[in-house]
């Protein structure tokens, strides 16, 4: 590689990384950093005094034997030797202190840049940027080393400043060959172990990028073994019989992932670590010679001699790998990379949106008229098919609207727009008018209470997960029951082992899990909390899909009465389920194909009509909207 190119590589590499890490020195603390700085080249100076305390003790050694004990040689010897001992003694004691203090760092980065990660994560008020691959791998990789207790940013932090100690020793020995050996022998050892050094540095940074290139397995292996491992998937492994399966396949993603590492890793370390040994040993042999030479001349004393040994072996094996810093600082460095990249894509995926930045207050009784699709078109990132595609609807205030329409026609793509999750690719929404981009989208949140299909079940108490829906809501028990006794799952709580505090989910003590209809009517106690919260549009989506279609039928009735006068839309694809709402819209390959009352769209006999006579001669027959077979 030419030498500007490889020059602007190293500075990307090893420099900027590097600088990444030194700025979250302060969010460590002033007075930490300071005394672990201070600490570190006390540390670093010690092993210096050391080599130079047991060569004057050898250089003694001769006069006091001549002197004999009592001899004033003697008592200079022992002197020398108690302070060798002495300096010894000191690292030994300070450098767990130098650990601790590393620790303690370690811990406030690493608790600071775990709530960066998850403040840029939450920051978009849009979910595309966590559904683009390269930015939820940047967050991956960030929050894998944030998290792994031995290579994270904070180690790397505590670790670069554990290299003051390396090179002020360096620094030291270097000192003592130049004044006692000469200069010219001192440049030549410091440039051989900064030789070695930038081997084990060059080696460990190629081969923390060849995990980098086996991703792909590395991340189907973790997903086979969590999956084959997991509660989630325990019974169809049992019951399709997937343990043999998943094994294999684990280990023909685990060897595809380990095969390039092993190959590469030999390659990477063992030739350099050749040339880079035989280059680092033939000057540190030639050093050795010259200091040999002089001596046999009587040039050098014997304390200069020992001075010289001892300081070219301890500053060569300061070329080798250092535990303290070094995996600490090349994976640290890759997770502030991938932080500052997850932000930069964050933030690029953010300032793409449109309507992003205003900010009007949602008014208090919106809406008044209506929520209209205005042309609305809408593409997911990445893709150019339109699943809405120039979609015009009328959601009027306090009516129940129902959106059916078969799977994968854009319905739950609807509440997604409606709840800006997504922002429109072309057309727009509008609150009585004014543009949805325009309002304030936390406030307008509020406003919408969803119960989306994949709601999510915390394993919080039954009281939490209710309450949920209205976080922003001083919590009113009372309030909280009558919703669960709307919901019809009231009485299901109160069976729990502790009502309402009962944890839902068997990994707690004490806890339960409830079954998936069960759980449903928790998901909609959950947004008619939201509704007592002041929220004015509900939304379901298919929040009935665990139930038969005979008690899918009777909540949607029971639903319809309880929330008179409240903007609610229904999604279903059960055409049979949702007659009693006030309109019903069809859509279908993302436009409205047909909308009015259910006795409006059957007497029109078109799309409606001929779906909902299908999907009633099926439930005739003994099987669901799906075709699945039902009770009678
Ligand atoms: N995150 C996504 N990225 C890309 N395409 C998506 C995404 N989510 C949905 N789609 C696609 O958009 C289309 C509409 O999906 P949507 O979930 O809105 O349908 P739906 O009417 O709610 O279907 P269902 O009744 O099965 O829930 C589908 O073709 C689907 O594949």
């Amino acid at each position: 590689m030419p030498a500007v190119p490889m020059l602007r590589s190293w500075y990307r590499s090893a420099v900027v990384p590097r600088a990444g890490i030194l700025r979250l020195l302060p969010s460590a603390g002033p007075a930490l950093v300071l005394g672990l700085a201070l600490l570190d080249v006390v540390l670093g100076l010690l092993p210096v005094a050391f080599v130079l305390a047991t060569s004057v003790v050898v250089g003694q050694v001769p006069a006091a034997v001549d002197g004999g004990t009592g001899s004033a040689a003697w008592g200079d010897l022992v002197r020398t030797f108690v302070l060798a001992a002495v300096l010894f003694l000191a690292r030994q004691v300070l450098a767990p202190l130098q650990t601790a203090l590393g620790v303690r760092m370690q811990r406030r980065i690493d608790g600071d840049l775990r709530d960066r990660a998850l403040r840029i994560a939450l920051r978009s008020t849009s979910i595309a940027p966590m559904e683009d691959q390269a930015t939820l791998d940047a967050l991956a990789e960030a929050t894998r080393e944030i998290e792994a207790d031995f290579r994270s940013p904070g180690a790397a932090a505590a670790g670069l400043l554990a290299l003051i100690a390396r090179y002020v020793q360096l620094a030291g020995f270097a000192t003592i060959l130049g004044v006692v050996v000469s200069w010219p022998a001192a440049a030549a050892v410091v440039v051989a172990t900064m030789v070695f050094r930038y081997g084990q540095r060059g080696g460990l940074r190629r081969y923390s990028q060849v995990w980098k290139d086996v991703v792909g397995f590395r991340r189907r292996s973790t997903y086979l073994r969590e999956v084959a491992m997991g509660p989630d998937a325990a019974k169809e492994m049992r019951v399709f019989g997937l343990a043999g399966w998943f094994t294999d396949e684990y280990t023909d993603a685990t060897e595809r992932m380990l095969g390039p590492v092993a190959a590469r890793r030999r390659q990477i370390y063992l030739v350099p670590y050749l040339v880079y040994t035989a280059i680092g040993l033939g000057i540190s042999a030639a050093v050795l010679v010259s200091i040999a030479r002089s001596a046999s001349a009587g040039d050098i004393t014997l304390t200069a001699l020992a001075l010289g040994i001892q300081s070219v072996v301890a500053a060569i094996a300061l070329g080798e790998y250092y535990p303290e810093s070094d995996v600490q600082t090349q994976y640290g460095m890759q997770a502030v990379t991938a932080l500052a990249e997850f932000d930069h894509r964050m933030a690029e995926a953010e300032a793409r949106l449109p309507g992003a930045g205003t900010g009007l207050p949602v008014p208090a009784g919106a809406p008044e008229s209506s929520l209209r699709f205005e042309g609305v078109s809408f593409a997911y990132p990445g893709s150019s098919r339109l699943v809405l595609d120039r979609l015009d609807l009328e959601l009027p205030a306090g009516l129940s609207t129902a959106i059916v329409g078969v799977n994968g026609a854009g319905k739950t793509t609807l509440v997604k727009l409606l709840t800006r999750l997504h922002e429109p690719t072309a057309g727009r929404l509008t609150v009585d008018g004014t543009d949805l981009a325009d309002l304030d989208a936390a406030s307008w949140r509020r406003h919408v209470s969803v119960v989306f299909q994949d709601f999510v079940r915390y394993e919080l108490s039954a009281a939490d997960n209710i309450a949920v829906g209205a976080v922003h809501a001083p919590r009113q028990d009372a309030v909280l029951r009558r919703v669960a006794e709307r919901a019809a799952v009231a009485d299901v709580v109160d069976a729990l082992p502790a009502g309402f505090d009962t944890t839902l989910s068997r990994a707690y003590e004490g806890g339960a899990d409830l079954s998936g209809g069960q759980w449903q009517r928790i998901a909609i106690a959950r947004s008619l909390y939201a509704l007592e919260a002041g929220a004015r549009v509900l939304v379901l989506d298919e929040p009935t899909s665990a139930l038969d279609v005979r008690a899918e039928a009777e909540f949607f009735d029971r639903f319809v009465e309880l929330t008179r006068g409240v903007t609610s839309v229904l999604i279903s694809h059960r055409f049979s389920s949702v007659r009693r709402a006030d309109r019903i819209v069809v859509i279908d390959a993302g436009r409205v194909v047909e909308q009015g009352t259910h006795d409006e769209l059957v007497a029109a006999d078109g799309h409606y009509a001929r779906l909902f006579r299908l999907q009633a001669e099926r439930f005739a027959a003994g099987l669901d909207a799906d075709g699945n077979e039902v009770d009678s």
